[in-house]
């Protein structure tokens, strides 16, 4: 069973088509990486996941069910989360494993997992970007979702911190969990995830690993061994008319 199911996606934002005919499937365990310029539609998809919004047409399925559905099996980190500032972060993570009908021991894994030891009886308000994205992140996976959604998890991170994000992924990897995470970071894309999305003006511009892109875009056999940001660029370059070599 896929953990996403998207076939032909289309979404409207008044008279202007946002989404233009998507389809992605993801399987429990795969780290996939969506990627594409300013504007493309890379939130609206991750929207459309999570059930906020409505597809004007096509369909979502999330673990066979309606997008929406089942909450606590779809862990999100938004672009901009929201913290109580006055809370430290054990009290954070309490209050909404106390939402989510989560018990005292998950709360004190992800502590200890995720390196909040030291910043437990901090509050927020006296925390770094860094400290505040892995709160962030262990409260989008409280509840041990099956799939997990990153909005560019990690802007304004430093290289290390941005480091132990991924590599985090890599262990929920290992235990079954789907992740989609949206990011203009292209070579953690390319070190971490399995494979990419590529978005642009709503509609697929390529898929798959850097080999597979390459093969579909139909750019040159001697750019088999491009970067992902090579193969981004050219990409666009194709979908905006210009010359590809
Ligand atoms: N609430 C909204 N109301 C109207 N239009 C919106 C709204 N949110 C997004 N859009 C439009 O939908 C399109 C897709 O936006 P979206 O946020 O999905 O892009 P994105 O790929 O995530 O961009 P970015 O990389 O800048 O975050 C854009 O043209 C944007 O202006």
């Amino acid at each position: 069973m896929n953990a996403v199911e998207c076939r032909d996606l289309f979404f409207n934002r008044g008279k202007r088509s946002v989404l233009k005919g998507i389809s992605l499937q993801i399987a429990p365990g795969e780290l996939v990486a969506l990627i594409g310029p300013n504007g493309a539609g890379k939130s609206t998809l991750i929207k459309l996941l999570l059930g906020l919004l409505k597809p004007a047409s096509g369909s979502v399925r999330i673990f066979e069910k309606e997008a929406g559905s089942d909450p606590l099996n779809v862990g999100y980190l938004p672009e901009n989360v929201s913290f109580y500032s006055g809370m430290t972060f054990e009290e954070h993570l309490s209050y909404f494993a106390s939402l989510k009908g989560v018990g005292r021991d998950r709360v004190e894994e992800l502590i200890s997992v995720l390196g909040l030891e030291c910043v437990r009886k901090q509050t927020l308000n006296r925390s770094s970007k860094g400290q505040k994205q892995r709160l962030g992140l262990a409260q989008a996976i409280l509840s041990k979702p099956g799939l997990l959604l990153l909005d560019e998890p990690t802007v304004g991170l430093d290289p290390q911190a941005s480091a132990f994000m991924y590599q985090e992924l890599h262990r929920l990897k290992e235990a079954g969990c789907a992740v989609l995470v949206c990011t203009h970071e292209l070579l953690l894309a390319q070190a971490y995830m399995d494979r990419a999305l590529m978005i642009c003006g709503g509609k697929k511009a390529a898929e798959g690993t850097c080999r597979e892109m390459i093969r579909q875009s139909g750019l040159s056999e001697e750019t088999a061994e491009m970067s992902l940001l090579d193969i981004y660029c050219r990409v666009l370059d194709k979908e905006n008319g210009k010359e590809v070599l």
